[in-house]
């Protein structure tokens, strides 16, 4: 197969590898860059596959950084734009079932397309477009296959991640997979607990929210995979509903959301679920602030006041997850009301606290929950966000106490 129309992050590359060329070593494309490129999808970064060693790259070009040297890369700045490339490899430096902590340079291409995950990862191109298929990944690539290169249980004992890439990929590329690989990641899924809850946690991710997320799911779950990732274990029968949903999550909060109701997790242990998987305090919180409210629509119509205290995001996000979840909730009803408050933030309050203390409430913790009582009363219409009014509505205040 020849490629005759590279897309611009491919000819804005050519450069790099014509250097390499010329220098009297090899460079390729190689890995997610080639398949996208295939299957006509987006493409983020290119990745170099170079017969050149680290040293020898560094010596052709001016500006380098040493990314991942001990692992062969060397990143090359050219023309504003930074490439990874990387030095033939192969990974028999493997020790307990994680990406090595050395790696050993080989003489060929092939060798190096040897020792990655799936036949689809392991295509290269040259300058010409030329496209290196050892693997048959581009038959895979058309049959929609999703199979590791050679015998999958070697490379899943080379990197146990690459179990939770293949339904990573199953749910990104919309793929089947392969049922010889499918069997190793039955009989090898234990190994996931190797790996660092960070890396599972983005594979995880790209899983959960990909389109075909509810075939991958399942796969996650017979395969066992499930039973090896944080607050999983022993929770494969509530998971289950997962793969049987009408619509699917679409972001990484509500992955994480939907997760947390299926395993029915208490509130007050959202944060040490959220912590578990390694995940952001931003994203906990933005989080947790979905499933109370969703939990809050869910059993009642919320009040406007219920209504300030969220943010639009937060009710798109439990408005989603109602969907997803088929509750029958009035989505555009709550955003509309949301849209007509009269204030949305504290800030939109034409007064403060001190405005309070001006106006005879002695200070203390009382200014707090007065200034949350008129927020309340604006909200609710009763009350105008006008300083007089606020005054007034203060003075029958201390008169009635
Ligand atoms: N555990 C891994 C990770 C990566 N690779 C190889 O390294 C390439 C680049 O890896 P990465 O960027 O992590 O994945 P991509 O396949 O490029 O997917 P993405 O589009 O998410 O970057 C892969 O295509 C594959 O050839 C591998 O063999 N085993
Ligand atoms: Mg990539």
């Amino acid at each position: 197969m020849k490629i005759t129309e590279l897309p611009e992050v491919f000819t804005q590359a050519l450069p790099v590898l014509n250097e390499i060329n010329k220098n009297g070593f090899e460079a390729y494309f190689v890995g997610g860059c080639v398949r996208d490129l295939i299957l006509g999808r987006h493409i983020h970064d290119v990745d170099i596959a170079t017969s050149a060693y680290p040293e020898e790259i560094k010596n052709i070009f001016k500006k380098t950084i040493d990314t991942g040297i001990q692992h062969g890369t060397v990143t090359v700045l050219n023309n504003g734009e930074s490439y990874e490339i990387t030095t033939f490899r192969t990974e028999s430096g493997y020790q307990d079932y994680r990406r090595p902590d050395h790696v050993t340079f080989v003489q060929n291409l092939s060798e190096d397309l040897k020792r990655r995950d799936f036949t689809i990862n392991a295509l290269a191109m040259d300058v010409e477009g030329n496209v290196i298929d050892h693997f048959d990944g581009l038959n895979d690539l058309n049959q929609q296959i999703i199979k590791a290169v050679g015998k999958a249980e070697n490379r899943f004992h080379e990197d146990a991640l690459r179990m939770m890439r293949a339904v990573r990929f199953m749910s990104q590329l919309e793929f089947k997979l392969d049922p010889l690989t499918r069997q190793a990641i039955d009989d090898n899924h234990e190994l996931l607990a190797k790996i660092s809850v960070e890396r599972i946690r983005d594979e995880f991710v790209k899983m959960g929210i990909g389109p075909g997320s509810r075939e991958a799911f399942q796969v996650f779950l017979d395969s066992g995979l499930s039973e090896e990732v944080p607050g999983f274990a022993g929770k494969k029968e509530a998971l289950a509903i997962f793969p049987k949903l009408n619509f699917a999550p679409s972001t990484e909060a509500n992955l994480w959301a939907l997760m947390i109701i299926l395993l029915k997790i208490p509130n007050d242990q959202i944060a040490h679920f959220m912590r578990m998987w390694k995940n952001s305090n931003a994203l906990e919180r933005q989080v947790a602030n979905t499933v109370e409210f969703f939990d809050l629509i869910s059993a009642q119509d919320p009040n406007n006041y219920d209504l300030f205290k969220v943010d639009l995001a937060t009710i798109a996000s439990a408005i989603d997850l109602a969907h997803i979840l088929g509750q029958p909730i009035n989505g555009q009803a709550l955003i509309d009301r949301y849209e007509a408050l009269p204030i949305k933030e504290n800030h939109d309050l034409v007064i403060n606290g001190s405005f309070l203390l001006k106006n005879g409430i002695p200070a203390g913790p009382q200014v707090g929950e007065i200034l949350d009582k008129i927020i309340e009363k604006i909200v609710e219409g009763e009350l105008v966000n006008d300083q007089k009014a606020i005054s007034q509505y203060l003075a029958n205040h201390l008169n009635n106490e």
